[in-house]
């Protein structure tokens, strides 16, 4: 099977140009891709597949084998690899994905693509959108809301982004132990679905740096629908403009809430690493 190995700010996947290639089992070959020993190493597969109601069609898996409705760093990349690799010529692509249909403008520098501004669609608050198991059936959203993790009691504020997202806030960011925490946020018996957690600092009224253990992979160096899933947390609790500058351990994302049209925009790069070829006899069963 041929792939291409890209990354958005170090959050990297194998990518599969499904026009051409075809995967009978994509769990199972999720897992074996993802291993950064046995495999070629990644946070997971994607998929990029024809679609009847969209340019393209993404599909996504964690590391683990669990489908992600969504991956805000890889449509990034979807959208570069379509654009370089002739697959189309338009600079402003559709994109279906579990999470809905996405719309894309691409920037394009010396005929590639150095940049690209994804339509993020509205952010879900509601706890069965989440899905949030709420602390009072009548909650309509989670906001600054208690969450006992190993003994300490945490403050959430849950978004989906077409996939669940809990945002909590800490003082250093960079001291956490996320190997320690992150699988018990991840497993917690309120996420019906498992969660992505975000773990956020704010530095001021326009950028909060934060980290992120992802459903199904773990630490990510990125986390593009949970860069957005920070800055709604941010606005709904206050302490951030529309548009916020989020820092992550591979570097930064543009996030801006349009609240009259309720659309959430990420702006970031799209890289590609390397093409390669794999022989998945055993595994693609
Ligand atoms: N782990 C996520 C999918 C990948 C999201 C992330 N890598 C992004 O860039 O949005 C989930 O299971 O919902």
């Amino acid at each position: 099977m041929e792939f291409t190995k890209m990354q958005g700010l170090g959050n990297d996947y194998v990518y599969v140009n499904c026009l051409r290639e075809t995967i009978k089992n994509p769990a199972e070959v999720s897992k074996f891709v993802s291993d950064r020993h046995f495999g070629i190493g990644s946070d997971g597969l994607i998929m990029i597949c024809p679609s009847k109601v969209a340019d393209f069609e993404m599909q996504m898996y964690n590391a683990d084998g669990s489908r992600g409705e969504m991956c805000g760093n890889g449509i990034r990349c979807v959208a570069k690899y379509v654009y370089d690799y002739g697959l189309t010529d338009k600079t402003s692509i559709s994109v279906e994905t579990l999470g809905g249909i996405k719309y894309l403008d691409l920037t394009v520098e010396d005929g590639k693509v150095s940049l690209v501004k994804v339509d993020m669609g509205s952010p879900r608050l509601a706890p069965s959108q989440i899905p949030i198991v709420p602390e009072n059936p009548e909650d309509t959203r989670i906001i600054d809301a208690p969450l006992e993790v190993e003994g300490k009691t945490y403050y959430m504020t849950g978004v989906s982004m077409g996939n669940p997202h809990t945002v909590v806030y800490v003082d250093d960011v960079k001291g956490l132990d996320l190997l320690k925490i992150g699988p018990s946020f991840e497993n917690h018996k309120r996420f019906p679905e498992r969660i992505n957690t975000e773990f956020a600092h704010v530095l001021d009224r326009k950028t909060v740096e934060m980290r992120v253990w992802e459903r199904g992979s773990g630490e990510t160096l990125a986390c593009g629908t949970g860069a957005c899933a920070v800055a709604v947390a941010s606005i709904l609790n206050g302490l951030t403009e529309d548009r916020v500058t989020v820092k992550l351990l591979g570097g930064d994302l543009l996030i801006e809430w349009d609240k009259e049209a309720d659309k959430v925009y990420m702006t970031g790069p799209a890289k590609v690493v390397f093409d390669g070829e794999i022989d998945l006899t055993d595994i693609d069963v």
